[in-house]
């Protein structure tokens, strides 16, 4: 097969979001991608739980993850992935040789919107990395089933958002359905997603120049199904020095009170002024825990360790100028 996905002129590295039910056909793809002689280098994301079977002759690279639930007041399970998918994409983009292609594949329940964003969100990847297309794979057999399934309010139907927010679609599995039943779906998904192209296919055999490096990914088309696409940020922030942590804790309490619904996701290591350990803050919207070095078993600020704080949030409407003065505002 020919190369399917050269660089693209901007120099970015295309990144292809794999979407799509539990069972629908996903590994079955990235194992197909990744057997295929394209002869590209490709690294593969697995963002859940179980195992890919991957040729380390033909891929150079495969980075498991493992996600971290977190059970949060709003029921947003995604944030946390957010700052280990920006973690792994920083180390693959620092990689001697090239990528030519980075396909994430997400879990069967994971709605892709927030995968996405991290290609907008973060300054550095957006500067290397540049999201190619969702790919929404589909079980022909059951996908009707997941899509007429009533949620409770408040609650997404995945199936749903996850063939709305396509760029393209694999009819999957066509095998076990009738020309009519095959038929209906497609009718099902066109009213859902009138612009995705939808290849039928059987075991996610789809011609691979037509999945990936397609720059298929249309922001517009994105922001008008999720008008808040573009508000979520990370705001990362480093300070050398230690900090007071009577300032910090009263910074850190009035923070998460006044904009926790917007701050899904904080996390830090931080030095105390008055301790040789390190410590670690954890944030999931209003709460917060800290744990120091010590208590961790890990250890603490080696004595001529220089002492720097690292900060994270993960949310919208973060105003990284303001998080930053008031958080220096800390260091003794
Ligand atoms: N009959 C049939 N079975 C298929 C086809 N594609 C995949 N399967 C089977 O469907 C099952 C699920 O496929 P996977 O590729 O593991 O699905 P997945 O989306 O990665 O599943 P999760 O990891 O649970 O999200 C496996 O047993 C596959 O062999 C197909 O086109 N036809």
């Amino acid at each position: 097969m020919a190369a399917a996905a050269a660089h693209m002129p901007d120099g970015k590295i295309p990144v292809t979001v794999v979407t799509g039910f539990l069972g629908s056909g996903k590994t079955t793809l990235v194992n197909y991608i990744l057997q295929e002689n394209h002869g590209l280098k490709i690294a593969v994301i697995e963002n859940e739980f179980g195992e890919v079977g991957i040729d380390d002759e033909l891929v150079s690279t495969s980075v498991e993850t493992q996600e971290e639930l977190f059970e949060m007041n709003n029921g947003c399970v995604c944030c946390t992935v957010r700052g280990d998918l920006v973690r792994i994409l920083t180390k693959l983009t620092q990689r001697k040789k090239r990528l030519d292609a980075v396909l994430i594949e997400t879990t069967g329940l994971a709605d892709p919107g927030p995968v996405a964003q991290t290609f907008f969100a973060d300054e550095d990847l957006k500067l290397k990395l540049r999201l190619d297309s969702i790919l929404t794979v589909v079980d022909a057999k059951h996908v009707m089933l997941h899509l007429d399934e009533k949620k409770p309010e408040g609650v997404t139907n995945e199936s749903l958002e996850q063939v709305a927010f396509a760029d393209r679609i694999l009819l999957n599995k066509v095998d076990l359905v009738s020309k009519d039943e095959l038929s209906g779906v497609r009718h099902r998904l066109k009213r859902i997603n009138a612009t995705a192209q939808v290849f039928e296919t059987e075991r996610s055999r789809a011609p691979l120049d037509k999945l990936l490096g397609l720059s298929a990914f249309d922001l517009n088309r994105i922001v008008d199904l999720m008008p808040t696409f573009l508000d979520d940020a990370t705001v990362g922030i480093l300070a050398d020095g230690s900090l007071d942590q009577m300032k910090l804790n009263k910074w850190l309490s009035n923070l998460l009170q006044e904009k926790g619904n917007d701050i899904y996701r904080s996390k830090g290591v931080l030095s105390l002024s008055h301790s040789t350990d390190k410590y670690v803050f954890q944030g999931v919207h209003h709460q917060m825990t800290f744990a120091s070095s010590t208590e961790l078993g890990k250890p603490g600020w080696a004595e001529n360790e220089k002492r720097v704080n690292k900060m994270v949030f993960i949310g919208k409407h973060l105003n990284r100028q303001e998080l930053e003065d008031s958080f220096k505002a800390c260091i003794v």
